[in-house]
């Protein structure tokens, strides 16, 4: 073991990383006289903990359970394990390699490839635009940073509504072209047929999806709240229980009001996993750049609904880093020396110097370092050449 490990890990940390293993979250604490012993010391230091990844590891290919260092992958045992204990499961959305390693990294229990792909990676303006080749294309780069948490796919609108038939290829496929662990289904309990075939016939673990379901933008008008009257709030209750007859082993609850989510989730043996649903389910899933504040950009800011707690601002920190970046190009700030670190030695620019001067004709004693060079300046009127603030950036943009 690593020495240098040694000193940093905190009996606090190291107690922090058997709760993670055991990936149950808060509840799962260390027995209370638990000292870790020479070998599970080293178990945790060597592969499994979050904090410890080398370089090589986060970025090698292996996957998780091919290795000694395997992660314990978490399955809809887990869950339901979670539920029975009254463990809040948490969801998140990723879309991509790096969103799902943090994700990952982050322990929460199930990252969901949602088709709101669609709308904050693709630019669309409703999920109905995107495919099952790009749902799985995306989905196979998730699985590649995702080594523990269960990774579920949406299937996406229109490939499981024309018939059975038709789910159960498109459903095969993202298992076994987008690698994940399962898949979530939007729908009532007309889709209860189509979710039974899947999990009974194909074995796939389904997550069904009732309340706001956006695949049905079209005929609802718009992303509307469900279950704001006496009738809906039936129907949402006869479909979550159709569902969990069907085999469904949890169900997202969508813009339900919290009382109704509370009532729903009472009803059923199955967990459900609310989102704009209030506090009374049996877990939550936010939406990767909601979360992160990363829906700022007057483009994404059309599609944040009101539910979205921002618990970081990545947007803003991301946009300040590129105008700086943009800023220090144009005034000739970046590079610096120290970011160009590759030589050519003396002797190697005399030799070359000559070459050069065969080729071209000119002495190599103009060319002067770049850090003295008289180079051109920019107008300073010229809007992109003054050191921008976001305001102004943000004007550019738009103008
Ligand atoms: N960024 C993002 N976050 C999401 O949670 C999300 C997406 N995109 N895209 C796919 C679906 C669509 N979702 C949405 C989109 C809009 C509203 C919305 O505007 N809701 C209104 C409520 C409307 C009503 O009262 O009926 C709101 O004000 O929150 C809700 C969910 C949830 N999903
Ligand atoms: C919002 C979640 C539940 C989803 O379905 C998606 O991201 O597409």
């Amino acid at each position: 073991m690593d020495t240098t490990m040694r000193r940093v890990c905190s009996r606090w940390q190291l107690l922090e990383h058997w709760r993670y293993l055991r990936g149950l979250g808060e509840r799962a604490a260390a027995p209370r006289d638990w000292q870790p012993g020479r070998n599970q010391f080293r178990y945790l230091i060597r592969g499994q903990s979050p904090n410890h990844f080398s370089p090589n590891r986060v970025y090698c290919t292996k996957q998780a359970g091919n290795s000694e260092n395997h992660l314990r992958r978490i399955t809809i045992r887990d869950i339901q394990r979670m539920h029975e204990e009254r463990v809040p499961i948490c969801m998140v959305t990723a879309y991509s390699y790096p969103q799902a390693l943090h994700a990952d990294l982050a322990a929460v229990d199930i990252v969901l490839v949602g088709d709101s792909l669609a709308m904050v990676e693709l630019g669309h303006d409703t999920t109905q635009f995107v495919t099952l080749d790009d749902m799985l294309h995306h989905c196979r780069a998730v699985a590649r940073g995702c080594r523990r948490a269960l990774l579920l796919a949406d299937m996406p609108f229109g490939t499981c509504e024309t018939s059975t038939a038709d789910a159960l290829r498109n459903v095969t496929r993202m298992i076994q072209e987008g690698h994940a662990h399962g898949v979530k289904i939007e729908g009532g309990k007309r889709m209860a047929p189509v979710i039974e075939a899947c999990v009974h016939s194909l074995g796939v673990a389904v997550m069904g999806h009732v309340g706001l379901r956006p695949q049905s933008y079209s005929a609802r008008g718009g992303f509307r709240a469900f279950g704001t009257n006496a009738s809906e709030a039936a129907e949402l209750l006869e479909d979550a229980l159709a569902l969990q007859e069907a085999g469904a082993f949890a169900l997202v609850l969508e813009c339900v009001p919290a009382r109704l989510a509370t009532a729903v989730t009472t009803a059923l043996r199955i967990p459900t996993i609310g989102i704009g649903a209030g506090g009374g389910t049996s877990g939550q899933v936010l939406v990767y750049h909601d979360l992160c504040g990363m829906m700022t950009h007057p483009h994404h800011a059309k599609v944040t609904p009101k539910f979205c707690k921002r618990f970081a601002e990545a947007g803003a920190e991301i946009h300040r880093g590129l105008v700086d970046y943009r800023t220090a190009v144009k005034q000739r700030r970046f590079p610096t020396a120290s970011y160009a670190p590759y030589q050519l030695p003396d002797a190697e620019w005399e030799r070359f110097g000559r070459l050069f001067e065969q080729l071209t004709g000119q002495g190599l004693q103009s060319i002067s370092a770049p850090e003295d060079a008289q180079t051109e300046r920019l107008d300073p009127k010229h809007p992109l050449s003054k050191d921008t603030s976001t305001d102004e950036t943000e004007y550019l943009y738009r103008s």
